[in-house]
């Protein structure tokens, strides 16, 4: 074992909290953790150089992780670690680092091309010697099974993109509608990324997004452009999903259409592990929903992790119009349940609607930084306000399911299949709605131009913010909301899915 556990005596000053312990590691070992449900972890970095997924952390500052997190400190040239209160910990030296550095250094090469293209610099000699006159920026699709660690390889290489210090700005997409990204389970999302990714927290996995807490408060706070699917499970309604990763895609392009250099630093996607094997759905919507990724987001590298067989797979359905690389996995990702999902789920809902403050461990004092911000108070807590609303006010579908109403209640001789496509009203008076305890996506309105309005417009509205329905007076026809923005609800659109607000 490479790391070294120096001292094991509490600090000075935490005779009642809890003790620290210091971590020498030899260079290029890691540092992984896991945290119980309720604990918190401080890290701070003694001397020499480390990083957490890709982000390098800031000597001597206290690093905070909660909400059961796990990850792992890495360094190129060995540090020295002081930690309190790990629940689960251990040093490996064994890690996929350099293959994914050598991959990052093949991506910043294509960045680099594609930048000289867009100042209309001429091509170096082995570009000549290549015959690559149009080079592309690097696009990349991240596939592999559960618990493959693709998450982590997306953030890592954003990460080394935004520290090449070029102003690089990557476009990291997430259609993993279980994950939820910067916005919430249900969506999938797609943000610039302009400074590192900070990991402190499952509810912020890709880093914090703005909510209801003012921008300049929270200075890595993202944007992103989201669209809501309503569902943990790709095979739940595949076909709206094809369509959302499209129009996503979509906005995405027109975004980097009026930016050429945010063009140049390129895309990456994270996908759901559905895309590895069929669980449940079938081979062909897995297809399906690759090729809708490789299109939407015009994929010219696929990076497939840890599995043989779906890099072959790769290989023969794209191996001749892009390049597809096998990546190793790294043994340090975690196998996570199905229940520690579910938490995680309701971690990220709770911090889209309150933010998210981790209690330090006893005895750290102040001046630590949660996912990369100080005074974590101002910027992680946030107030949702709790309001009423008529049920005319605000519209509410549900896409492609089914009415609750049983058979015999139909009319005679119609039937219950409804296209997947079909947005349906919901009627939050009648018994069966689902809409107590629901979470619903706020739409971007629709166009003002009425000449452009379509039926199914509202599949290809964006998502501007979420709320839920904490109650439901029928008698009354009102219901409360609870929403992170203090905006007017009245004529607006929301789309009910399948997910519940658990407090
Ligand atoms: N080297 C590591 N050391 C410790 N924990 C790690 C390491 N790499 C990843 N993890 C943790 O393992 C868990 C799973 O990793 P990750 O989310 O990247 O996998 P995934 O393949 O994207 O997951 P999913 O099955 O949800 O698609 C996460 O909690 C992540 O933080």
């Amino acid at each position: 074992m490479s790391g070294r556990q120096h001292a094991e005596e509490p600090q000075s000053e935490a005779s009642t909290g809890a003790p620290s312990r210091e971590w020498v590691l030899e260079p290029q070992t890691e540092y992984r953790f896991e945290l119980d449900p309720g604990s918190s972890l401080a890290v701070k970095l003694i001397r020499g150089h480390a990083e957490i997924f890709g982000a390098e952390l800031v000597e001597g500052k206290p690093y905070v992780f909660g909400s059961e997190c796990k990850a792992a400190v890495y360094t190129w040239q060995g540090c020295t670690l002081e930690m309190r209160q790990p629940s689960t910990e251990y040093v490996s030296e064994e890690t996929p680092m350099s293959a994914y550095a050598n991959v990052h250094l093949a991506l910043e090469q294509m960045r680099v091309r594609a930048l000289r293209v867009v100042h209309g610099s001429p091509p170096s000699s082995d570009e000549e010697a290549n015959f690559n006159a149009n080079p592309e920026p690097p696009r990349v699709l991240v596939v592999g099974p559960e618990n493959s660690g693709k998450t982590s390889v997306c953030k890592i290489l954003a990460n080394y993109a935004i520290r090449m210090g070029q102003g690089w700005s990557p476009m990291l997409v997430n259609v993993d509608p279980s994950e939820g990204g910067w916005a919430m389970p249900g969506a999938i999302s797609a943000a610039p990324i302009t400074s590192p990714i900070q990991t402190s927290s499952p509810a912020s996995s890709l880093g914090s997004a703005a909510t209801s807490a003012p921008m300049h408060l929270s200075s890595n706070s993202l944007v992103p452009i989201a669209y809501w699917y309503g569902h943990a499970e790709t095979r739940r309604n595949p076909f709206l999903l094809d369509r959302l990763i499209r129009n996503l895609g979509e906005n995405v392009s027109e975004r980097l259409d009026s930016d050429a250099e945010g063009r140049a630093s390129g895309i990456i996607v994270d996908t759901p592990s559905s895309f590895a094997a069929s669980s449940g759905g079938t081979n062909d919507h897995r297809q399906m929903l690759i090729k809708a990724c490789v299109d939407a987001f015009r994929i010219n590298v696929i990076l497939v992790v840890g599995h043989e067989k779906l890099n072959v797979e790769m290989q023969r359905t794209f191996g001749s119009r892009l390049t597809v690389v096998k990546i190793p996995k790294s043994g340090g990702v975690v196998e996570l349940d199905t229940s520690y999902r579910e938490r995680v789920r309701k971690y990220q809902m709770h911090n889209y609607m309150y933010g998210e403050v981790i209690e330090p461990p006893p005895g750290l004092g102040t001046g630590y930084l949660q996912g990369g911000e100080q005074t974590p108070d101002l910027t992680h807590r946030l107030a949702p306000s709790s309001s009423q609303v008529a049920f005319g006010d605000l519209t509410i579908y549900r896409i492609g399911e089914e009415t609750m109403a049983p058979t015999s209640a139909l009319p005679i001789g119609a039937t219950r299949v409804v296209s997947e496509m079909q947005p349906l009203v919901v009627d939050p008076s009648q018994p069966g709605s689902a809409l107590y305890n629901a979470m619903l996506a706020l739409l971007a309105p629709p166009n003002p131009d009425e000449t452009e309005r379509y039926d199914e417009e509202i599949l290809d509205l964006p998502v501007v913010g979420f709320l839920v329905v904490t109650q439901l007076d029928i008698p009354n026809r009102r219901m409360t909301v609870l929403t992170p923005s203090q905006g007017s609800l009245t004529g607006r659109t929301a789309i009910l899915g399948s997910l519940e607000w658990q407090e």
